[in-house]
């Protein structure tokens, strides 16, 4: 049996597909689970809301193994059953599936998850010296193949003597189906601005660079008051650290989640999965003349002639990246050879020409 305070987890961001799951689960045990959301995830606990208060909680043995062997780690915005045992410890005993997981490849290849249940990611960019539009391709193409709806937020917009040319070159290169809104981090304008995704039941995570303007968003969308203030502000421990990632709520009713900076890293998709990020790329290629056409320098290519370079260069480096990673060694030897053999040729004819 699981006890789901439905009322009181909405403004944690409880969906009904997530109550239905949890609901579901399998249990064993006799004791009395309740759900609860990470909101924190230290090096051997986590912090988990049920709707009432937080509490600092361990993870049971067999959920720790399953875990293990699915290859993956409790990340914040994860729902699970919680119990209490005795002594007054809080335990997570199991986890629901997650909806949606937004990750990353770390440079060393390994998957890093950065927050789970997520509806839509905010991907903030200053329009100051942060302004980087293949930087935010990238961040689209991670949130979207993560099937997370993205906003683009542009903060800095009254301080940014280039604002208006940057704001232009973003509509110009993003799809129309994307939002970009351009704000003021600091005015309750910005709270206007994105208050279309902030209703009861939505989760949102922050994504950007150091310095993007991240955490001044959270302030500004949590209210800089105590009583609409976020789960941290509430715990008197304060919100210290800007390295760990936490879950506030916001005064509309959805919750968001603060990120560290991210400046490197790669998508966790494959060659595929990005492609479909790039909606216009792949519309466009249907009239290209060859169906196998790469974009390059194929005559009658619709893509390069309609499509802003910067971007076609970026979508076809995001591809290549990909595919690198999805090649076996075996795979790389084999092309190696390939090229070798070519090269080889190629120096036969040449050496045939001359003599
Ligand atoms: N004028 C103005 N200043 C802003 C705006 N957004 C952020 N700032 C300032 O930019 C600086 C960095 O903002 P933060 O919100 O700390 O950036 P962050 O993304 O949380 O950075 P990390 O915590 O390092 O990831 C702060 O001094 C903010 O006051 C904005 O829209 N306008
Ligand atoms: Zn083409």
């Amino acid at each position: 049996m699981i006890d789901i305070a439905f009322e009181a987890l909405r403004p944690l961001g409880l969906s009904p597909t997530i109550a239905l799951r949890a609901a579901q689960m399998h249990e064993p045990s006799a004791s009395r689970l309740s759900l609860a959301r990470v909101t924190e995830v230290q090096r051997d606990c986590v912090t988990l809301h049920d709707g009432m208060a937080e509490h600092s909680a361990r993870l049971l043995p067999r959920l720790l193994q399953q875990l293990q062997s699915e290859a993956t780690q409790l990340t914040i915005g994860d729902w699970v059953g919680m119990t209490v045992d005795a002594h007054a410890q809080a335990w997570a005993v199991e986890r629901v599936a997650p909806i949606t997981q937004i990750a990353r490849r770390a440079n060393d290849g390994r998957r890093q998850l950065l927050a789970s249940n997520v509806d839509v990611a905010l991907l903030v960019m200053g329009l100051d010296a942060d302004f980087n539009a293949r930087r935010m391709e990238r961040y689209l193409a991670m949130v979207r193949s993560c099937e997370v709806t993205p906003v683009v937020v542009l903060t800095k917009q009254d301080i940014a003597p280039a604002a208006p040319e940057r704001i232009q070159e973003m509509y110009r290169r993003l799809p129309a189906t994307v939002p970009v809104l351009p704000v003021n981090g600091l005015s309750h304008e910005a709270r206007t601005a994105i208050g279309p995704w902030l209703h009861p039941g939505q989760t949102l995570v922050l994504l950007g660079s150091s310095g993007a303007g991240k955490s001044t968003l959270i302030n500004t969308l949590a209210g800089a008051d105590q009583a609409t203030g976020g789960v941290r502000s509430s715990d008197g421990r304060g919100r210290h650290t800007t390295t760990a990632r936490s879950l506030h709520r916001c005064a509309q009713g959805a919750c968001i989640i603060d990120t560290p900076g991210l400046r490197t890293f790669r998508p966790d998709a494959d060659a595929q999965q990005l492609a479909a990020t790039f909606e216009d790329v792949q519309a466009l290629a249907q009239q290209c003349r060859f169906r196998d056409c790469r974009h390059e320098n194929e005559p009658g290519c619709v893509v390069r002639a309609s499509v802003d370079a910067d971007r076609l260069q970026n979508y076809q480096k995001l591809l290549r990246d990909a595919q690198r990673v999805e090649m076996t060694a075996l795979d790389r030897i084999e092309q190696r050879n390939k090229w070798k053999a070519i090269g080889k040729a190629g120096s036969q004819r040449a050496r045939e020409k001359r003599a």
